[in-house]
């Protein structure tokens, strides 16, 4: 892990206002083709929308921040385009982003009088169906109906394309993911108050989840979104164009062997294969910098429901957490079935990654045991059967666990913390953690990511430790004062 502060990694140059990461989310570790196979390994390595193989099919010109093309293949992503009718209901206004079985566009329900903005996810046709079903129950679980932060479903159907069926699910659109709130900032940074909030308010949905028997199963800093002011349904299509820009598509071209792209007006060039756009659409930004959130807007939903399951119901061994807040059990213990404690894991590393600049573990394509080394570096020795089984260890470690790595190359929480957290802001003015905080949140943190899942807190106690009853809690209520008052 390299020892710089806080400048971030992956931070690309905006085009337009949207913050740009590294292309796409949708370079999937595992063949494309095999599109029901990727719902196991839920793993993003690197992206690519140009990515081909002479086995997996055609290549395509690389287009930036657009789902990977080869998606567009039976079985794969449904094309669709600015203008079409969905449903006879629902017209596509704007592209409002992908996942790695979904693209999500912004439309007008045109059912309505007063026309509303909703979110369509068009599910790729391999797609289990899942989440629906999920968001469903959760949903009919008293206490969660009327509960803010977890998506409500508008509408849910199905549509056939040239591609099969695909599942739709109409949600409110959502401003920007956490991710990429903080991607647009300067700072790299949310406002301590602001954070506070946030973290209060993700804490309370898992705990909602959690008593309702579910757990969410991938919780991370992606699948956080802002919520949308209401004030967006006020706009018509023309003034939201001119407001957050209007659709710039981008032609799909297919590469010749030589590696050169073909030109749509090229005569010689031999048609997209069927089921592939004329145009992909790069995404709309509705979001805003995290260093301009104020504390009265700032409202989160928790989404992504794709891999919640009731322990209860049903056992489930394998972790779809990305590497960064994948709790451990998952490695050592894969004949385990995963509990609620999967979710606490990931929720104290998405605290830490909120108040700070970046995650609590560096995994900019790390790799597993890269992975493992920093939660010794940060945890100490796991326990015994876990330090037996893990077979890469000797390569970072003594046998007692002592680091073989530079002292300079070992971060441990309060290097973590002071590092990530306190020194970027203080280096750029922005308020800071006062001792009895910063305590207070350490000594959370520190029961939350924890090796054994048994020894962390439940969601319920969570919400009792001092920095939620302290500072989070108290940003919330101060931020829907505000909300109301203004
Ligand atoms: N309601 C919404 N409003 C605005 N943007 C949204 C909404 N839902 C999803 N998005 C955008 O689309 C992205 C992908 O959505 P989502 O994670 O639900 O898809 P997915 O196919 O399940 O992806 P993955 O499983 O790879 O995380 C989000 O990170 C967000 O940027």
């Amino acid at each position: 892990m390299k020892p710089f502060r806080y400048l971030p990694r992956l931070r690309l140059v905006p085009r337009r206002v949207r913050p740009r990461r590294i292309p796409t989310q949708s370079y999937l570790a595992v063949s494309p083709p095999n599109l029901a196979a990727n719902r196991v390994p839920k793993v993003r390595l690197f992206s690519s929308t140009s990515f081909s193989t002479s086995n997996w099919g055609p290549s395509y010109g690389p287009i930036e921040d657009v789902e990977g093309l080869y998606g567009y293949q039976p079985g794969g992503h449904h094309p669709l385009n600015i203008n079409d009718l969905v449903h006879d209901r629902y017209r596509v206004v704007h592209k409002l982003g992908h996942g790695s079985f979904s693209t999500i566009w912004l439309a007008l329900d045109e059912s309505s009088a007063d026309a509303r903005y909703v979110a369509i996810k068009v599910c790729t046709a391999e797609y289990d169906g899942g989440e629906v079903n999920i968001l469903r129950q959760l949903r009919r679980s008293p206490g969660i109906g009327e509960s803010f932060w977890v998506p409500k479903i508008l509408h849910h159907f199905g549509i056939d394309g040239p591609n099969g069926r695909h599942e739709c699910i109409v949600t409110p659109p959502a401003r920007c993911s956490l991710r990429d709130a903080r991607e647009a900032s300067s700072r790299w940074l949310f406002p301590l108050d602001v954070a506070r909030s946030m973290a209060a308010q993700l804490a309370m949905a898992v705990q909602v989840v959690h008593e309702w028997g579910w757990v969410h199963g991938d919780i991370h800093f992606g699948n956080i979104l802002l919520q949308m002011p209401a004030s967006l349904n006020h706009l018509t299509v023309q003034q939201l164009y001119e407001q957050f820009g209007a659709p710039d598509p981008q032609p799909v071209l297919l590469l010749k062997e030589t590696g050169e792209e073909t030109r749509q007006s090229d005569s010689e060039s031999p048609p997209l294969p069927t089921g592939v756009p004329s145009y992909a659409i790069p995404p709309i930004w509705l979001g805003k910098s995290g260093d301009d959130l104020s504390l009265s807007e700032t409202k989160i939903i928790l989404t992504d429901f794709g891999v919640a399951f009731r322990p209860e119901d049903k056992s489930r061994f394998e972790s779809y957490t990305p590497l960064v807040s994948r709790p451990p059990e998952a490695l050592f213990e894969p004949t385990v079935p995963l509990s609620f404690a999967s979710d606490i894991w990931s929720l104290g590393c998405v605290i830490f990654e909120i108040m700070g600049h970046r995650s609590l573990i560096d995994g900019i394509l790390a790799t597993q045991n890269r992975v493992t080394t920093q939660h010794v570096h940060l945890l100490g020795k796991p326990p015994a059967e876990w330090w037996a089984k893990w077979q890469s260890r000797e390569k970072h470690f003594d046998d007692d666990g002592t680091p073989r790595d530079k002292e300079s190359d070992i971060w441990n929480w309060e290097r973590r913390f002071e590092g990530w957290v306190q020194s970027p802001r203080r280096d750029f003015g922005m308020e800071v953690m006062g001792q009895e905080e910063a305590h207070a949140f350490m000594d959370m943190l520190k029961t939350m990511v924890v090796w054994r899942p048994e020894e962390r807190p439940t969601a319920e106690d969570f919400m009792d430790m001092e920095w939620m009853k302290k500072w989070a809690i108290p940003a919330y209520e101060e931020g829907i004062k505000r909300m109301c008052k203004s």
